[in-house]
């Protein structure tokens, strides 16, 4: 059912920003774009679930949610931030 777990997304993205080439990887272009902008599509991606949330249907809105965790891990990668760091909050 699921591609892929949070945790194994994040360390494909921890490997992909260490290697990845921008011209392929999405992760790796948005790294090298630094934390302005991926901070500004952590927004557009929040503001998406508001709206599927609101508006749209379960699995529209899953989607949305899982572009906004992709995005939260790029710039969790970016600012070299870690699984644990985060989970030491929760
Ligand atoms: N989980 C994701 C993922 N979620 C969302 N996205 C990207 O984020 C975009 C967000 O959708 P938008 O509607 O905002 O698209 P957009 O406005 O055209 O995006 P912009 O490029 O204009 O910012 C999607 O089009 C995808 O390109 C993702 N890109 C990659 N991954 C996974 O990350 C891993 C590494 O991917 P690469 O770094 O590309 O190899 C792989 O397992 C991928 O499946």
């Amino acid at each position: 059912m699921a591609n892929k777990t949070f945790e194994q997304l994040f360390a494909e993205l921890q490997q992909k920003a260490a290697t990845g080439d921008p011209l392929t990887s999405r992760t790796a272009d948005l790294v090298s774009q630094g934390v302005h902008s991926i901070g500004k599509k952590v927004v557009e991606e929040a503001a998406e679930v508001w709206m599927a949330a609101e508006y749209e249907g379960e699995d529209a809105t899953a989607e949305e949610i899982s572009q906004l965790l992709y995005h939260l891990q790029v710039l969790m990668v970016a600012r070299g931030i870690s699984l644990d760091d985060v989970y030491a909050h929760l």
